[in-house]
């Protein structure tokens, strides 16, 4: 599905009773099947945004369009970086509580739940209940649900930033396995600029106070295999070009930090 932000907006009241704009101006469209990456330094709006296209927060000017919706509400599925799983339901039931939520039978719910759970690697955890699982299966379970539902837009706001570096590397992959069996629009911010370059088709670089879009860069290399030897020169070329983007307003996001 395709999704259209345009001129969107949003101003906060703060403790003292001030204004911050922490978005100004944003248009961009996210095409049928595309992933896109938001990358930007601590404050930027990252997550205001990804809120408002999500329907979590609304847009103090502008909006956002689903084409092809004809009225109904988007299918949408949501993973935030702490997975908020029901920690007195199975993996399963977590899986198809979307599922449950939307009225579907018992019968298709064991067939989606059974197929998303192997999607994401978690078959023989069905039964298992969240704390006695790891911080990288959590998240798996979270993707499955998310998946379960089978969304017009997944929306992923930094998944994988609580896990350690190779649990890290290791679900960054496995994303883009399923990002490939499921060709989803998809929505995904993050501030490591590694992790973008790695699973975007267009990174957006946002800048800070306000948050607004810097450039939007196209990475021109196969989705699958982007870590491969041949491609390093170009991988760290992306890589260099974003960074130099958001350095200054990293260094700002610091020392106000
Ligand atoms: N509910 C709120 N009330 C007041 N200000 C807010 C609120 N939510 C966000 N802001 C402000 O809006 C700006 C953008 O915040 P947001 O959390 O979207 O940034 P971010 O890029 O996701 O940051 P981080 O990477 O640190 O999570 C910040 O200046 C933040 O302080």
């Amino acid at each position: 599905m395709r999704i259209v932000v345009e001129n969107v907006g949003k101003t906060f009241t703060d403790s003292k009773k001030s204004e911050v704009t922490a978005l100004e101006n944003i248009n961009f469209a996210i095409e049928n099947q595309e992933f896109v990456v938001l990358v930007g330094p601590s404050g930027c709006g990252k997550s205001t945004l990804l809120n408002i296209v999500g329907g979590l927060l609304s847009p103090s000017e502008g909006q956002v369009y689903f084409e092809g919706t004809l009225g109904k509400e988007p299918n949408l599925g949501i993973v935030f970086q702490e997975i908020a799983l029901f920690p007195w339901r199975t993996v399963f039931e977590n899986v198809v509580y979307g599922l449950e939520e939307r009225g579907v039978s018992k019968k298709e719910r064991e067939e989606k739940g059974k197929y998303y759970i192997d999607m994401v690697g978690l078959t023989g955890f069905e039964n298992a209940y969240p704390k006695q699982l790891s911080g990288g299966m959590k998240q798996r379970a979270g993707i499955a649900r998310a998946l379960s539902v089978e969304p017009d837009l997944l929306l992923m706001d930094e998944p994988f930033s609580a896990l350690d570096a190779q649990t890290r590397t290791i679900m960054q992959e496995e994303l883009l396995t399923i990002w490939d069996r499921t060709r989803l629009s998809t929505l995904y911010v993050t501030h490591n600029i590694q992790e973008a370059v790695y699973l975007a088709d267009r990174v957006i670089v946002l800048s800070r106070h306000p948050g607004r879009i810097k450039s939007v860069i196209k990475i021109d290399l196969p989705k699958i295999g982007r870590d491969e030897e041949k491609y390093r020169s170009q991988f760290e070329q992306y890589s260099n070009e974003i960074w130099n983007l958001i350095r200054h307003d990293a260094q700002e996001a610091l020392k106000e930090a």
